[in-house]
């Protein structure tokens, strides 16, 4: 991986707050695209730790600046470890926004895959996924950057 990509597919901190900086003067906004009830995929659940099938949370969105989709992302969150969190009420707000304000966050370690989103026809160079965690509430993020975002930041293909 080149270390441009590097950069954005091993930070952190919260991708939103780093697509509207890099987004400059473009608009930022979280499209809505999918949310509902589901039985998560077998490799959604192995990593939540979950005994499979079980209920659970799925939001997916687009994340686009002046229009333009920048990341997919595919977010898992267990009924059972909700715990009266109303994350359906987000709406068009950015989950990142409402997830880093949560004391004592946790993060796990990043999953980096080169295979394009399994729930999205987009495709991009890289995609990433970690499990966030505060008390009992957890949540699989899955996130794709798309050829889009490497286009308009001028990154390298990889
Ligand atoms: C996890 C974050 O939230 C972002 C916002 C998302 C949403 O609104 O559904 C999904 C994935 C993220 O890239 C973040 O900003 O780091």
């Amino acid at each position: 991986m080149s270390p441009d990509w590097w950069r954005w597919v091993a930070s952190r901190d919260s991708l939103t707050a780093r697509l509207i900086a890099a987004g400059g003067e473009r608009r930022f906004r979280v499209r809505l695209l999918d949310q509902r009830l589901i039985r998560p995929r077998h490799d959604e659940a192995r990593v939540l730790g979950l005994p499979y099938p079980r209920l659970a949370w799925c939001r997916e969105v687009a994340l686009c600046l002046d229009g333009h989709p920048w990341v997919v992302a595919r977010s898992v969150a267990p009924l059972a470890r909700l715990r009266g969190q109303r994350l359906e009420r987000l709406g068009e707000r950015s989950l990142g926004s409402w997830l880093f304000r949560q004391p004592g966050l946790e993060r796990s370690p990043i999953e980096v895959t080169a295979a394009p989103p399994p729930f999205h026809a987009a495709s991009g160079p890289w995609g990433r996924r970690s499990v966030f965690r505060h008390g009992r509430f957890a949540v699989l993020v899955q996130e794709f950057f798309l050829e889009r975002m490497a286009d308009d930041l001028g990154l390298p293909s990889r």
